[in-house]
């Protein structure tokens, strides 16, 4: 049997008397992608802040690639190959699109200098954001001011960001939020795309279940911060406890 890249062993996190994430247990595998769905308030954001160090769960433990990371504060977590991107835009307006991304590799590589030394004369960094460019289709972009480009576009540069870290495990937040349906179906097609290279596995939250059954191998459902169904899109869309608790029993709203 494959093993697993991250395991989760019964997790909770608890604010006060109210349990945000409920004794949830996930397995997930090298090179899947596994999108994580639920109504507002299931405990997805406070899940993911737990497997990104953001927050340290009340109880369970977190094994990523073999390795204990349960409370360890985010930049260990980072270092060790889980990137994160956030709902909001992380980058820099001021900067180009290929300088926010030599930005990120220069960081990654430890260097504390001013990054302009840096990046301008290395030659590696200047090639791996090449290829960053390049799978994210932003080489057309690579000179315009971040600030100016679409807010499609500005998510794709922070995914740029978010590689930049060579993860293994990409923890993506919601990452069509606020899209329209070309920047949309834009993204649905570089997560794919990424997922084929086999070089990461993506944990993906998102609303738009459209993109969900496009791009997942698995979904887990959660529901009031406990885990209700994990299985194959085909499996989950038939659900009856996921009709119910979650898609409201409408055919059209599960069908991409
Ligand atoms: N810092 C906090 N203090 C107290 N309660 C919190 C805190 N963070 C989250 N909660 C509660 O935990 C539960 C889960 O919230 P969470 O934000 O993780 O859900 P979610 O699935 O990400 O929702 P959404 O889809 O709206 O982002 C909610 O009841 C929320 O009010």
């Amino acid at each position: 049997m494959t093993q697993a890249i991250l395991q989760v062993s019964n997790l909770t996190k608890r604010f006060g008397g109210v349990a945000a994430i409920l004794d949830v247990s996930l397995d997930v595998l090298p090179h899947e992608t596994l999108a994580i769905i639920g109504p507002n308030g299931a405990g997805k954001t406070t899940f993911y802040n737990m497997l990104s160090g953001r927050m340290t769960p009340t109880s369970g433990k977190i094994l990523f690639e073999g390795q204990d990371i349960t409370g360890l504060p985010p930049h260990r977590i980072s270092r060790m190959g889980v990137s994160r991107s956030f709902q909001i835009n992380n980058i820099f307006n001021e900067m180009t699109v290929r300088e926010n991304i030599e930005v990120a590799l220069t960081a990654y590589h430890g260097d504390s200098r001013r990054w302009s030394n840096i990046a301008s004369r290395n030659r590696p960094i200047q090639q791996e954001a090449d290829t960053l460019l390049e799978r994210l289709s932003l080489t057309d972009l690579a000179l315009r001011r971040a600030g100016v480009i679409s807010y499609g576009d500005k998510r794709l540069v922070e995914i740029a960001m978010v590689l930049a870290t060579r993860p293994h495990l990409v923890l993506l937040d919601e990452p069509t939020a606020g899209m329209t349906p070309d920047e949309t179906h834009r993204v649905t097609a570089l997560v794919k795309s990424l997922a084929a290279t086999g070089d990461y596995t993506f944990l993906i939250t998102e609303h738009d279940m459209g993109v969900v059954f496009d791009v997942a191998d698995r979904i887990l459902v959660m529901h009031r911060g406990q885990s209700l169904v994990l299985g194959s899109p085909q499996e989950v869309k038939v659900h009856p406890e996921v009709r119910r608790a979650y898609l409201g029993d409408a055919e059209e709203e599960i069908a991409p």
